[in-house]
């Protein structure tokens, strides 16, 4: 039988570059307590059994953030594939320039409009490194 190299469970994550009309990023600050805290992430979570990851994104963005956004306004823009100590991420990173409402944190964390080219001064997850140069090409 062949050996299973890497058992770890692969854990899949939707997040959004959501986009203002001076093509800045929203960025949200993961709280104190949990993996990875203090770091700036997209907006997002885990896709949940039964959901698509567009829904998911759709029902996180109100969860997290106040947005109302619909399925047929996230356009896929690339993806991160990174392993973590105990699960290897899968995350599409959606963009979403058409949605509803001010975000406004409903979870406590700080949130940040960023250009593309200033997410280097914003400590990110390591996954979250190499999605940088294709929101820079893109807006
Ligand atoms: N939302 C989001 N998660 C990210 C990014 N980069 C990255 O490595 N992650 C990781 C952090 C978490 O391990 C996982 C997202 O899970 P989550 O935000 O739904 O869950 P969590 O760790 O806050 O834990 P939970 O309490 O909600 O279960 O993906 C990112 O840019 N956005």
């Amino acid at each position: 039988m062949t050996e299973i190299a890497n058992p770890k469970p692969i854990l899949l994550v939707a997040a959004c570059a959501l986009v203002d009309a001076d093509n800045r990023v929203l960025l949200s600050q993961r709280p104190e307590g949990k993996a990875l805290a203090g770091l700036w992430e997209f907006p997002g979570g885990k896709v949940e059994q039964g959901e698509t990851p567009e829904e998911a994104l759709v029902r996180e963005l109100r969860e997290e953030i106040g947005v109302e956004t619909k399925v047929e306004c996230l356009a896929p823009l690339t993806f991160a594939s990174h392993t973590y100590e105990t699960f290897h991420l899968l995350m599409p990173l959606f963009i979403c320039r058409r949605y509803q409402g001010i975000p406004v944190a409903q979870e406590g964390q700080a949130l940040k409009w960023v250009k593309p080219l200033k997410m280097r001064d914003y400590p990110m997850p390591p996954a979250d490194e190499p999605l940088i140069p294709f929101l820079i090409d893109l807006l």
